[in-house]
């Protein structure tokens, strides 16, 4: 799939469809809490599920009971595409089951 920077403003406007995210420099970002650090562990393990289902992969740090993802596109210089807002996505759909907020 062939990926642009996406244009500042057009980043702007995909947040808005992405509550919790956040643009931290040239990365996206979101941070979760869970209820316990087990339940936090099993929820990078479903995000490394989707990575790997996207090729495409975020830093995701786990902490005690929180999980931070940040992302952005090696492959156009580190800029954020398409491809991160579509990873925000799937990272949405499966937040509420695993507890994440
Ligand atoms: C070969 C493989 O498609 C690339 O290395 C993928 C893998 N995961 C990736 N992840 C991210 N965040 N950016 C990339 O450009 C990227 N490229």
């Amino acid at each position: 799939m062939a990926v642009e920077p996406l244009a500042q403003q057009e980043i702007e406007s995909r947040l808005t469809e992405v509550p919790g995210w956040s643009l931290d420099g040239d990365r996206l970002a979101r941070g979760y809490r869970l209820d316990s650090h087990f339940a936090a562990a099993a929820f990078v393990v479903h995000i490394a599920r989707i990575q790997d289902e996207l090729d495409h992969h975020a830093d995701v740090t786990l902490g005690y009971h929180t999980v931070t993802l940040t992302v952005n596109t090696h492959s156009v210089g580190g800029a954020v595409t398409a491809l991160d807002f579509e990873l925000a996505h799937r990272v949405e759909d499966i937040a509420p089951g695993h507890g994440a907020h």
